[in-house]
């Protein structure tokens, strides 16, 4: 009968338990796939809806589910190993002890009842373990949930730490890459660029200051008025330093607060980090209960051995999985040391960043102490000096004030003179009226007495000139020979050769001598004009004037230029330019206008011949240049006359020049050594005035102007041929002129007119009786020294000459 139970039991039991293991292997397999919890959760669920009244189906599901409990439990082999050697912690020994009570109450009367009745305990108990498993497992559940959550936290915590630090890193970055410094060293290097700036104002001022000093001589107010603002500037200075240094000392104070808090974090992250650790132990710490549970389960069935197997099995993968969550766990272990040792090094760098900004608080504390000290040192200085300044002003004020005190009696006589100046000023126009009518009296007086005096004055003259006239006149009629020197000026064609210096000076306050360097020695010469050689055409004409008026006046004249070739005898008589002509044309131009002026009382026929005696006598103005000779008039009167000479009426000024030009033109002239164009013959004009009046009768008188040809040495003009005869008449004819000159100053009773064909044409002008002027032309070269010589020498002779009064020739 016991047997007989048994088997039922075990019928039972094996059924019922098929669907158990069915089931368990099910929830093993979603175990190794999905999260155990739920799974349990919700096996264990459909269970309790669907098979509740079935007590043998609990018992199994309440050993599995413990053994699904202990692999959430931190179950180790130390359990595996246990299991054979603790055999009452086995469900093996458990179902030993199962089959020893079963026997013991085999041997009992109550038989298969008792074994109902303990069946049913058993099932209850097993309801019972079933709940308590159950409710292990949601604890677990939680608790996993809790620690996951809390790894969660954790890390999340970690990762906030981590992206905390990664900020700070940045930011130091930033901070260095930006400003090559940290915040704290920004402000610091903000502060030292503060300070510099601080100190260069001061130095500004310490400049100002000494500038300040230097002057001496500002007014004192104004002085006052910068030592004031200067003051004021320091004073403002020293409260932006106390700022400063202000603004420093927070700065440390927040910089040692974020210091503070970020040591306090740590330690709450550390002491957070300890918690976990500590709670982690404890959950480990847990295990024997399922341990029990385990026992509790074996004394059911020894059937539940494959269920056991199948447990470890189960709980080897748990323990791979836990195992791997210990390493999870490890992992986060090390990356909370990592993170430790990073905060570590944090902390270490930060407090080599706060030894920094100590050392640099130092730094500038010292700086600052000492731009304190050249502050004070400054404003000491400057105080001193402005201070003296200050003394010294006082002083110039005090002085200046003395000199106030002293002026106003200065200033009350200063009144008095400038009241009586004004007074006088305000008489000063009547003043001025009366000074300028006496004045203007007074210089009417003087200029009455002046046009008196001057009347008498220029009457004077009037009469002065007129004697002069009357003398000179006098002198011209009883000398009548005049002899005039015109020296030739160095021109530009004559500087480029050799010895051309000039070596002719005159006087210009001495119009009659002139002096020659030969030899080294001067040598003087009187004549009775001397031109300089600047002298115009005009100037020379104005001498001849009054000969040319006395030609009109019924005197025979004669003008002839004298000198070596090239000295410029043509130039005086013929040519200058158009416009400033020579003696010929001013001469016949003056005639003319004279006659002019006297046409109301006489009647005037002038004629003009020209001649040129080259060789023999040539008419100029025939056109073949007629060869002429000179004979005695046969009316009777005893003057020359030349057959067949052309001799021309000329009515106008106009006309003479043409006729003048015709001459010119049929001149002969060659170049020579000494000139270009030399006149290689005399040319004569001769001009023949008839004058005609009721009173006086018929006057006719000649004016010969003769152009002499040169008078050179042969040698020197290097004549040769036909040339060397043109230049022996030419001397013999001027030869002739001389011995006439010689004999006429040794008033011979024989003048030598008829020597040559020159003297014997001019005899008439040379003779007694006769208005002659002789021009001498001279070179001022030092190369024709000697030509000018002979000519001055020739000059002085016939200056000597006397022709005797002159004599009017009045028919
Ligand atoms: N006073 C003067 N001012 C300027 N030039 C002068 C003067 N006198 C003479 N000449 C110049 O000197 C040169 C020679 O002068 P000019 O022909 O009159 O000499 P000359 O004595 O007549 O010579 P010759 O006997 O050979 O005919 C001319 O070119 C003339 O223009």
């Amino acid at each position: 009968m016991y047997a007989f139970y048994s088997l039922l039991v075990y019928i039972f039991y094996t059924v019922f338990r098929k669907e158990e293991e069915e089931e368990a292997l099910e929830g093993a397999c979603r175990d190794s796939t999905d999260e155990p919890g739920p799974v349990s959760m919700e096996t264990g669920s459909r269970r309790k809806d669907g098979h509740a009244p079935r007590t043998g189906k609990k018992s199994c599901a309440r050993f599995s589910e413990s053994s699904s409990c202990s692999d959430s439990d931190e179950l180790s082999d130390e359990d595996e190993a246990g299991a054979s050697d603790i055999p009452a912690c086995t469900p093996l020994a458990a179902f030993l002890s199962f089959k020893q009570e079963t026997e013991k109450r085999r041997a009992t009367p109550s038989g298969v009842h008792r074994l109902v009745e303990s069946l049913y305990g058993l099932q209850g108990e097993r309801s019972k373990l079933r709940g308590e498993l159950r409710l292990l497992h949601s604890q677990l559940e939680q608790k996993e949930r809790d620690r996951h959550s809390r790894i969660q936290a954790f890390q999340e915590q970690i990762d906030e730490l981590k992206s905390c630090i990664e900020e700070r890193e940045e930011e130091l970055l930033r901070l260095r890459t930006a400003t090559g410094a940290t915040d704290s060293e920004k402000r610091v290097l903000c502060l030292a660029a503060e300070n510099e700036s601080l100190k260069q104002s001061l130095g500004v001022t310490q400049g100002l200051l000494q500038q300040l000093s230097a002057i001496p001589s500002q007014s004192s107010t104004v002085l006052i008025k910068e030592n004031e603002s200067l003051r004021g500037r320091v004073q403002q200075l020293e409260i932006s330093l106390q700022q400063r240094a202000e603004q420093l000392s927070q700065l440390e104070r927040k910089s040692e607060q974020r210091e503070w808090r970020r040591g306090e974090e740590l330690r709450k992250r550390e002491d957070r980090v300890r918690e976990l650790e500590l709670e982690l132990n404890k959950e480990r710490g847990k295990e024997p209960v399922v341990k029990y549970v385990t026992q509790t389960v074996e004394v059911e069935s020894p059937a539940t051995v494959k269920q056991l197997t199948k447990a470890r099995q189960r709980n080897e993968v748990l323990s791979e999985r836990l195992s791997g969550q210990n390493e999870r766990c490890k992992q986060l272990e090390e990356q909370i040391r990592k993170s430790d040792e990073y905060s570590c090094n944090l902390q270490h760098k930060i407090a080599a960043y706060e030894r920094e900004i100590c050392k640099l608080r130092e730094e500038l504390l010292k700086e600052i102490g000492h731009l304190e000290e050249r502050k004070e040192e400054a404003v000491r200085a400057a105080a001193s000096c402005s201070a003296e300044h200050f003394q010294s002003l006082q002083d110039q004020f005090f002085a200046l004030q003395k000199r106030l005190t002293a002026l106003p009696p200065t200033l009350r006589s200063m009144k008095t003179d400038y009241a009586s100046l004004r007074s006088q000023v305000r008489n000063f126009s009547e003043f001025y009226g009366a000074a300028i009518n006496d004045a203007k009296k007074q210089i009417s007086v003087a200029i009455s007495e002046m046009s008196e005096a001057n009347r008498d004055l220029l009457e004077k003259y009037r009469k002065e000139v007129a004697l002069r006239r009357k003398l000179h006149e006098q002198l011209v009629e009883l000398k009548n020979i005049r002899v005039l020197c015109r020296v030739k000026p160095v021109l530009k064609e004559d500087q480029h050769e050799e010895g051309q210096s000039a070596v002719v000076t005159t006087d210009p306050n001495n119009e009659s001598s002139l002096t020659v360097l030969s030899k080294g020695k001067d040598r003087s010469f009187e004549l009775d004009k001397v031109f300089q050689p600047h002298a115009t055409q005009d100037e020379v004409f104005q001498e001849i004037e009054p000969l040319v008026t006395s030609c009109i006046d019924g005197y025979h004249v004669c003008i002839f230029a004298y000198g070596q070739t090239g000295s410029g005898k043509t130039y005086t008589m013929e040519q200058g330019s158009v416009d400033n002509p020579g003696i010929n044309q001013r001469a016949l131009k003056h005639l003319f206008s004279e006659i002019e002026e006297r046409k109301d009382m006489w009647s005037y026929t002038v004629t003009v011949s020209s001649v040129e005696i080259y060789n023999e006598v040539l008419d100029l103005l025939s056109k073949d240049g007629e060869k002429l000779d000179i004979k005695i008039n046969p009316d009777g009167t005893g003057q020359l006359h030349v057959p067949g000479l052309r001799v021309i009426e000329v009515r106008s000024f106009q006309h003479i020049k043409k006729i003048l030009a015709t001459a010119r033109r049929n001149r002969i002239t060659f170049g020579t050594q000494m000139n270009q164009h030399s006149s290689r013959s005399h040319a004569l004009l001769c001009i023949t005035v008839q004058g005609t009046d009721l009173a006086s009768g018929t006057k006719t008188t000649k004016m010969n102007l003769v152009d002499l040809a040169g008078s050179e040495r042969v040698w020197k003009s290097g004549a040769e041929g036909e040339r060397l005869k043109e230049a022996q008449n030419i001397n013999r004819s001027l030869l002739a002129l001389g011995d006439v000159i010689q004999a006429l100053r040794g008033r011979h009773t024989h003048i030598p007119f008829r020597n040559s064909r020159l003297t014997y044409l001019l005899q008439d002008s040379l003779g007694k009786g006769s208005k002659t002027v002789m021009v001498v032309q001279v070179s001022a070269l030092e190369s024709n020294v000697g030509e000018t010589l002979c000519s001055l020498k020739f000059a002085q002779r016939v200056c000597k000459v006397e022709l005797g009064p002159a004599a009017r020739k009045i028919e």
